[in-house]
């Protein structure tokens, strides 16, 4: 049976409301790209079929692009999954207002299990975890603070009925060094949920590659800075996949 194709996920992150790029998520790392909803309507009218939006204030705590978020998320035909600073009832109710398919959990995965478990329950798979690692160290808070080790957490959040994660290698993000193979083959081996691999990608071999591991469980890649600095073309990386 063939196995389905690569989902490509550009990614529009916004900092002070600007679309941005950073290296290693580190705060203060960040080159501008301009207007995020022009940026996302670039990407859906090139043929995406998913977006990634990020509020990275909401994530390293210095304040939110909410109403950007919204404003981005409702201009859009295509499924959108967000990112950035869902912790609680408030930001998650907010975040799914917007009409967004999914929304990523990460800080909150690793302080505030509980929490995590019951809106799995309640939301199924509409919330996927993100998985930002150095190493086999789990990273929160906007990836500045440690936060226990992937795998067990790994383990943990699969009995809860997380239903897909977004790994991604925190030493590639923003990188353009290619993506952590090894990290998201370890990833596939010990579950069986789908993974949707983030940061590093650099070329369209990169995406060939991961397209190869769709059959051990590489759902989707998320694509940053490669856009951005123009190595390749969305159009030309959604026929690399096809
Ligand atoms: O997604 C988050 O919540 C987040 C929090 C803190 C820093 C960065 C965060 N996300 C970054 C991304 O999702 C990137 O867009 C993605 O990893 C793409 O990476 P790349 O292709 O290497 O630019």
């Amino acid at each position: 049976m063939a196995h389905p194709k690569l989902e490509l996920l550009p990614a529009v992150d916004i900092r002070d409301g600007q679309a941005v790029r950073l290296v290693h998520g580190e705060s203060g790392s960040e080159t501008a790209y301009g207007d995020p909803l022009q940026a996302a309507l670039a990407w859906q009218q090139a043929g995406a079929e998913w977006l990634h939006l990020v509020d990275l204030d909401a994530a390293f705590g210095t304040g939110d692009n909410r109403a950007q978020i919204a404003e981005v998320a409702r201009a859009m035909d295509i499924k959108v999954e967000l990112s950035g600073g869902i912790r609680d009832d408030a930001s998650l109710a907010a975040a799914l207002a917007t009409g967004c398919r999914r929304v990523n959990l990460g800080t909150a995965a690793l302080e505030a299990p509980e929490w995590v478990a019951k809106v799995i329950a309640e939301h199924g798979d509409k919330i996927a975890v993100g998985l930002d690692v150095r190493g086999t160290t789990l990273r929160g808070r906007g990836w500045t603070r440690d936060g226990g080790d992937l795998y067990e957490t790994l383990a943990r959040l699969d009995s809860e009925g997380c239903a897909r994660y977004v790994v991604t290698d925190i030493n590639k993000d923003g990188t353009l060094q290619g993506p952590n193979v090894e990290l998201l083959k370890n990833v596939c081996a010990a579950t069986d949920r789908p993974v949707v691999a983030s940061g590093g990608v650099s070329s369209l071999d990169d995406l060939r590659t991961l397209a190869s591991l769709v059959p051990e469980g590489v759902e989707g890649a998320i694509v940053g800075k490669a856009l951005y600095a123009k190595a390749f073309t969305l159009e030309e990386a959604l026929a690399a996949v096809s």
